[in-house]
């Protein structure tokens, strides 16, 4: 089935449907992935009631795309000025949704470097992998850091278990401090703010109603794990108070040591959902 444009809340965005049912839809603000549908109907990813959807501010929910810094590690917006910008519909294989942003005047502002980005959405029956391509267009080495931040509806995060991080390095932001994760299964019962040094083996987000698997590429060398909890969430202008229910953030990220690319030199990472 072809990729059709239409309005999201008021914003373009393009989506990609499968013969089975899997849908996705991508903003074209930020290459934000909306929302990801099995063909059971069953929705994905979270997206908050409340995300801003002025074309401008960062969305919240969805798969932001965090490059070239995260979070306030460095003197850019917060996770960087990709999710804050129109990306470019390119065309696309069966199956695939790709998006580009290359450095324009806008870029070069904040960032005086040339780059090309591609974002890869690709669907398959109950899977769907997100791919960046970095190209460095520039004459001199580029350096960044980079998180694919999916926000995971689950149905309530007291029951959700996360698996798959025991043993990893852990370092907790809210308590700065550093420790193998003991916990064979996270649970999130308050705010929870967590790099770990990111294992081999795909992670399981398990809940009464299934098991979503997350892979990721190897050149993503961390993941984050995000809960905001009831205190953060009630603070946040774009999230209901109760949306930390709905939500885990379980981002595929390369934050500890920026990539650094030599002119023409290309990088790719990735993350991959899969229903169980
Ligand atoms: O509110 P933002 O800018 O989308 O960021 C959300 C969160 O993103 C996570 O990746 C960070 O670990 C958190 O510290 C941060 O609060």
């Amino acid at each position: 089935m072809p990729i059709q444009s239409l309005q999201f809340r008021g914003q373009p965005a393009l989506a990609l449907d499968l013969p089975a049912g899997d849908r996705v839809v991508v903003a074209i603000h930020g290459a934000h992935l909306l929302s990801w549908t099995t063909a059971d109907g069953v929705e994905r990813i979270y997206l908050s009631p409340d995300a801003l959807f002025d074309g401008k501010s960062a969305i919240r929910g969805g798969i932001p795309v965090c490059w070239p810094q995260f979070n306030v590690r460095g003197p850019l917006p917060k996770h960087g000025f990709a999710r804050n910008l129109p990306w470019q519909a390119m065309p696309s294989a069966d199956g695939q949704l790709v998006m580009a942003l290359n450095d324009d005047e806008a870029t070069r502002a904040l960032w005086p470097h040339a780059f090309s980005l591609r974002l890869t959405v690709a669907l398959a029956p109950r899977q769907l992998r997100v791919t960046l391509d970095v190209r460095n267009t520039d004459a001199a080495p580029i350096s960044f850091a980079l998180a694919l931040h999916s926000y995971l509806k689950v149905d309530d995060i007291a029951q959700a278990s996360l698996e798959g991080l025991q043993g990893a390095p852990c370092w907790d932001s809210l308590r700065d401090e550093r420790f193998a994760e003991p916990a064979q299964a996270l649970r999130f019962t308050a705010e929870f703010d967590s790099v770990y040094g990111a294992p081999s083996a795909p992670l399981k987000l398990v809940q009464p109603t299934g098991t979503l698997q997350i892979a990721q590429s190897a050149t993503c060398t961390e993941t984050v794990v995000w809960n905001p909890g009831p205190i953060l969430s009630e603070k946040l202008a774009d999230m209901p108070d109760d949306g930390y229910r709905h939500m885990l953030c379980v981002e595929a990220a390369r934050i500890d040591e920026n990539i650094t690319l030599p002119p023409g030199a290309q990088w790719q990472a990735w993350q991959e959902l899969t229903v169980l």
